[in-house]
């Protein structure tokens, strides 16, 4: 058995599986013009991926104006990926007036410009928005994260690990679990948690434990087979993140340990 995180694979290309996690990058602009600035504050830190949270943009109902901003972070992100996100307000995302018929044709919409490697939605929503998403980024080439959050608890390790395999069972491409510790305990068995379904999926996984208590799983996942972890670039998408830099250099140090 081995905890080395299993590369992304999309689109053709493949990211990853040098032994790290991928460092993601989250953008929080409500405008156009705030998204394209804070991209550019953080493409020198070399972020492995960019993701785009979209229910922070303020124009988000509006599918014209969300296509031509993904054109324009395309451009400027250059090779590296985007992830497309619209984190539904019960798992933690802001809340929007859209229904979600209208977010699952922004998806197909979204999936079929092009512009963007990677949508991540939620195991939590209808099975047949689900696979309606499933089916467009399909269609298109893009890769599906089906993520599942908990901001107030760490569900019983059985819960945990069946929330990932389902969400393979169920078409992700990539299969992704946020929950909240209550005490130390809960951070090791989120990590418990990673290993095993690490070593029972086919897919990558990538897993944290949020807010202070859990920053620890952000520098250390990857040592359990989480493939990608989230840093700060600009501004926080969550709670508990930590700057990109420092996540490198700890996760430098964990790997150079001898
Ligand atoms: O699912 C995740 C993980 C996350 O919630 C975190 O805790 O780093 C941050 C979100 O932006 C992202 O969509």
């Amino acid at each position: 058995m081995t905890s080395t995180p299993k590369p992304l694979e999309f689109c053709g290309r493949r990211l990853g599986g040098n032994g790290r996690a991928l460092v993601c990058t989250p953008l929080v602009g409500r405008s156009t013009r705030a998204l394209l600035a804070e991209l550019a504050s953080i493409l020198p830190q070399s972020p492995d991926l960019i993701e785009w949270r979209a229910d922070f943009f303020d124009a988000i109902a509006d599918q014209r104006q969300v296509l031509a901003a993904a054109s324009q972070l395309r451009q400027l992100a250059g090779s590296v990926p985007l992830i497309f996100t619209r984190r539904a307000s019960h798992e933690g995302g802001e809340p929007l007036a859209m229904d979600e018929d209208s977010v699952v044709e922004l998806y197909a919409a979204i999936c079929a410009s092009g512009d963007v490697d990677f949508v991540d939605y939620e195991l939590s929503q209808s099975e047949h928005h689900r696979r309606r998403v499933r089916a467009v980024s399909q269609a298109h080439g893009v890769a599906l994260i089906v993520s599942c959050h908990d901001f107030d608890r760490t569900p019983a390790s059985v819960d945990m690990l069946e929330t990932l395999a389902r969400a393979e069972r169920e078409g992700a491409d990539i299969a992704k679990l946020a929950v909240m510790p209550r005490d130390p305990s809960d951070v090791l068995r989120l990590l418990e948690a990673t290993l095993q379904a690490h070593t029972a999926l086919q897919i990558p996984v990538i897993t944290m434990s949020m807010g202070a208590m859990g920053a620890l799983s952000r520098t250390c996942g990857w040592q359990y087979g989480s493939s990608v972890t989230f840093g700060v670039g600009h501004r926080v998408s969550a709670p508990g993140q930590i700057p990109v830099g420092v996540l490198r250099s700890t996760m430098a140090a964990l790997g150079a340990a001898g």
